[in-house]
């Protein structure tokens, strides 16, 4: 598949077997997102501009490369993408974090916004566009439309699952954006849910039914 990046190292895979059991409680399902999502941006970030800086080790002086996580954005859409964006901030603790607020409408299932607010100079960042699930796609399509109204730098988007059909929905409207997932799952139920997938990403992060 074009422009979809499988995250399949076996740590990222084993912690992804254990939060999709129906049994795996809130505190754990929260620990093992926060956990994969923090691997996870070790491939996702892979290439971040560097810059150079002059330092001193104990020895001499050198020339070393840093980032600027400044420049990085970490775009979660609510609710469930706090739970990436958490694993995401331990790595960049720097990054900047935007947040747009989309539910599905149960029955129609189209993404209706409810809150929008990103940093400013998004022209000079690169933003990450989180969220645990790519299922029917109109939540990310939505989400990368309106952060598109901004012109950042880049836009990649992360999700810990999806389906074809998903994957399908983002690239036909947004081929320039690239996915990034642990697992691509069969398809989409009669409910619009992933299967065999993790069932309702926001309740099981949050507690709630
Ligand atoms: O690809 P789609 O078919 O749009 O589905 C994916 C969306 O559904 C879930 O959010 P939900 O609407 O349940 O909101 P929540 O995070 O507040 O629970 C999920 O976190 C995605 O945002
Ligand atoms: O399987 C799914 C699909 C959409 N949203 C979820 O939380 N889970
Ligand atoms: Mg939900």
């Amino acid at each position: 598949m074009d422009d979809v990046v499988l995250i399949d190292h076996p740590l990222v895979q084993h912690k992804l077997t254990l939060l999709r059991r129906k049994d795996t409680s809130t505190n754990d399902f929260r620990r093992l997102l926060n956990e994969i999502s923090t691997l996870m941006a070790y491939e996702v970030l892979h290439d971040i501009p560097m810059h150079p800086i002059t330092i001193e080790t104990p020895l001499e002086t050198m020339t070393a490369n840093v980032i600027d996580g400044k420049k990085v954005v970490f775009a979660s859409i609510l609710r469930a993408g706090t739970g990436i964006v958490d694993g995401m901030l331990t790595v960049v603790p720097g990054a900047r974090v935007g947040h747009i607020g989309l539910y599905r409408d149960p029955k129609t299932l189209i993404a209706v916004e409810y809150y929008f607010k990103m940093p400013g100079d998004l022209a000079e960042r690169d933003v990450v566009v989180v969220d645990p699930m790519l299922a029917t796609g109109h939540s990310a399509v939505a989400a990368v439309e309106r952060i598109k109204e901004y012109s950042p730098r880049s836009i990649k988007f992360v999700c810990l699952l999806t389906c074809p059909q998903g994957i399908e929905a983002l690239h036909s409207a947004h081929p320039d954006v690239p996915i990034f997932t642990a697992a691509v799952d069969r398809e989409l139920d009669e409910n619009g849910y992933i299967v065999p997938g993790i069932g309702d990403a926001g309740d099981r992060i949050f507690g709630t039914t």
